[in-house]
């Protein structure tokens, strides 16, 4: 370990340790926690089955940076790449649509060998895969529905498909030892005001129930669900709102996805996090970044990314709450925006962790916020960088800036090739 990097460590420790707070604790746990990197960030969300069709569901990339993978040998590369550059040991969030087959297989159609590729590439590296139905992107969710839709022929094929899905889950599950994540999220809404909101989400339950009937071991797979306010098309109305899923999720027993950019714009997931877990048993987070719409820009060191890791690590919510990333960002290198997001996030959970909460919880039960609001204020400037520093050096991986230098040699000598 570089001297300096250590003695900054040394010195940083003491401050903190002045306020009772165990820094290498803290640096063991942060150790522990996998955060779920999301595939499609590698290739602007078009997948590897159907490569043909055009980006649905309301979602939009913007940017034409080159060298975005094409097959999933090369998103693998990428991915290793980034995994490389980022402190501790993750998951790999999959679509539907990153199945490594040349067969032309169809959605309801797929199954676990068409993601040997992947499990074997995660084995090796002793990664976990999560999971993620594709309800996009096809000719049968062309007029915004899926799950919802009113023609039962249209439901069937995708209610099947996150049935597949699942057991695609579990077998994640089963190979990886640790379990896998299906969140299923759906388009389905109405561009202009509906007159009936009531009898989609009916059909929406319904398929729902039918995705979920399958009992799945809970050491394999975990189910989730993803509100969302409205999209690109379903301005108006959209059916798996967030009341609606988290009256489903909790009668079912299963888990809610919170993705930070899916509520108006001034509304924060951060103050939802505590009411979830208060009465549902588990979480998901796409720790992602709206500006001004849910456009799913790259995580920065934001308020809000620094309120979601508080409300995390005060809470002691971390072992129920699974962590993902969801950003597509085509106007910078692929790679630098897991980077940041990934390293942003760990970086907001080791601040959080390296505040005095025993103290400020005491202040606040004694009324004193004065103190409250002085030492939180305080604590924003006190030296987290040398601790991430020395945790990125022990954990084997470059220390601040350095990062960058490796992916723009990898771009020179592997993506401008493509
Ligand atoms: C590609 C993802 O499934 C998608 O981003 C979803 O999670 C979402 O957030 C849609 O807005
Ligand atoms: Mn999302």
């Amino acid at each position: 370990m570089d001297n300096a990097i250590q003695t900054s460590y040394n010195e940083a420790k003491k401050l903190y340790e002045r306020h009772g707070i165990d820094v290498d604790a803290a640096l063991a746990r942060l150790s522990q926690i996998r955060i779920s990197l999301h595939c499609w960030q590698g290739d602007d969300v078009k997948g590897f089955l159907r490569k043909d069709q055009e980006l649905g569901g309301g979602l939009a990339v913007t940017g034409s940076y080159p060298g975005r993978a094409r097959r999933p040998d090369e998103l693998r590369q990428d991915l290793d790449e980034a995994l490389r550059l980022i402190p501790g040991q993750h998951k790999v969030n999959l679509h539907a649509i990153y199945a490594d087959t040349d067969e032309q297989v169809e959605l309801d159609a797929l199954e676990p060998r068409h993601f040997a590729g992947w499990v074997d590439w995660a084995k090796e590296r002793g990664l976990g895969l999560d999971f993620n139905p594709t309800c996009f992107s096809h000719e049968k969710a062309k007029d915004g529905f899926t799950l919802s839709h009113p023609d039962p022929e249209i439901r069937r094929f995708w209610i099947d498909h996150c049935k597949a899905s699942r057991r695609i889950a579990e077998s994640f599950g089963r190979e990886l030892g640790q379990p896998s994540v299906t969140n299923v999220w759906i388009p389905d809404g109405f561009k202009d005001s509906p007159v009936d909101r009531l009898t989609p989400r009916a059909r929406l339950m319904e398929a729902l129930d039918e995705v979920f009937a399958e009992p799945i071991d809970e050491k394999y797979n975990i189910d989730a669900v993803e509100s969302k306010l409205f999209g690109i098309g379903s301005e108006s109305y959209v059916v798996g709102s967030h009341e609606f899923y988290m009256g489903y999720a909790l009668s079912r027993g299963i888990a809610v996805c919170f993705d930070a950019g899916h509520f108006h714009p001034t509304e924060t997931i951060s103050n939802k996090l505590s009411s979830w877990l208060l009465f549902g048993r588990e979480m998901l987070l796409h720790v992602s970044r709206p500006v001004r719409w849910d456009s799913d820009h790259v995580v920065t060191m934001d308020d809000e990314l620094l309120e979601i890791a508080r409300e995390l690590v005060r809470g002691e919510l971390l072992d129920r709450t699974h962590i993902g990333l969801d950003f597509f960002d085509g106007s910078i290198n692929h790679i630098a925006a897991w980077v940041i997001g990934t390293r942003n996030t760990q970086k907001a959970l080791l601040r959080a962790m390296l505040e005095p909460i025993g103290e400020l919880k005491q202040l606040e039960l004694d009324g004193d916020y004065t103190s409250r609001l002085a030492l939180v204020e305080e604590f924003k400037s006190y030296p987290y960088g040398a601790i991430w520093d020395y945790f990125c050096a022990s954990q084997g991986v470059p220390v601040r800036e350095a990062w960058l230098t490796d992916v723009k040699e990898y771009e020179t000598n592997v993506l401008s090739a493509r």
